[in-house]
């Protein structure tokens, strides 16, 4: 199937909705999707200097070599952040040759704030226009699901997405996320629950919602253990914790189980490691594919 058509007017307003252009992008490109991760010991690996004119040749050499091969490309914000106001404006550089790959942006950004703070930060990323709006961001619920109100209905109204932390990759996660609440339930699920009542219209009209978890695939057992029915969300599971983090196909297989359909793994240092040469990268990118392929498409 190749890609839903994805419009676009000048303010970079898109349509169809998020969660059915990722569908389309997995069904043509492979459910991988690769991060821009530029971490100090990486640059200096590329032969890079460690500032802004650095960052920035290693990003569009990424969005050169995988743009328009791979489903989704995930920005760092951190690694942008971490060179002020140039880092920044290489991070809207970014943004925009993903646009103009036709590469969906999922910005790693994990914000998470009160209710009215979350309405600017929702601003600066899923507004038309604003400088840098991506399809879609990566957000924190543990000031609460209904926190991230302003940024759910403005991605709904703008046709992008935003990736809910649900079960998180890293070890110390599971102190807060398995907890459980006074209704007994554990939080991760109680964030399930929300995105899937945030997904209902998007499953009653058949399509893959737009309001994504972030379920690492390094979890092991908890999807299972915590009760949790991941395919009942109707969501987008993006899964890091591939590569680097030491999960593969058998750790896919095993955490997602019936909903890995669902499922855009991701892998930064991965694929990263591989470069600077174009031809390493796509040569990397394409093997995370195949393997990811096989593991969540068999
Ligand atoms: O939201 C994320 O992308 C994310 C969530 C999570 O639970 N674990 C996780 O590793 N990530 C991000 O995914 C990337 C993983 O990078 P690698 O370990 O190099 O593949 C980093 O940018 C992390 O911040």
């Amino acid at each position: 199937m190749s890609p839903a058509p994805a419009r676009e007017d000048s303010s970079h307003r898109v349509d169809p909705p998020f969660g059915a252009r990722l569908a389309a992008a997995m069904d043509t490109h492979g459910p991988l999707c690769v991060g821009i991760d530029p971490h100090a010991a990486l640059l200096d690996a590329w032969g890079l200097p460690d500032t802004a004119a650095g960052l920035r040749e290693f990003s569009l050499r990424v969005v050169d070599a995988l743009g328009g091969r791979v489903a989704g490309v995930k920005p760092q914000s951190a690694f942008f952040e971490r060179h002020g106001s140039a880092g920044v404006a290489v991070l809207e550089e970014t943004l925009a040759a993903l646009r103009q790959a036709g590469t969906l942006a999922i910005l790693d950004v994990k914000r998470g704030d009160i209710g009215s703070t979350m309405d600017g930060y929702a601003q600066a990323y899923l507004a038309d226009g604003a400088p840098l709006a991506a399809d879609a961001i990566t957000v924190s619920p543990y000031l609460g699901y209904g926190s991230l109100l302003p940024a759910l209905e403005l991605a709904a109204d703008t046709g992008r997405g935003v990736f809910v932390l649900a079960l998180t990759s890293n070890p110390e996660g599971a102190g807060v996320q398995h907890a459980r609440g006074p209704a007994g339930r554990a939080v991760a699920a109680d964030i399930v629950a929300g995105a899937a009542a945030s997904n209902a219209a998007a499953r009653a009209a058949g399509e893959l919602g737009s309001v994504g978890l972030v379920v690492g695939a390094t979890v092991g057992a908890a999807v299972d253990a915590l009760g949790i029915d991941l395919l009942a969300a109707n969501a987008p599971l993006l899964a890091p914790g591939v590569g680097a983090q030491g999960a593969g196909a058998a750790e896919l297989q095993k955490v997602f189980g019936p909903a890995r359909g669902n499922v855009l793994a991701s892998t930064s240092r991965g694929v990263l490691q591989a470069g600077p040469g174009a031809a390493d990268l796509r040569e990397a990118a394409d093997r995370a594919v195949a393997q990811a392929t096989a593991a969540l498409r068999p």
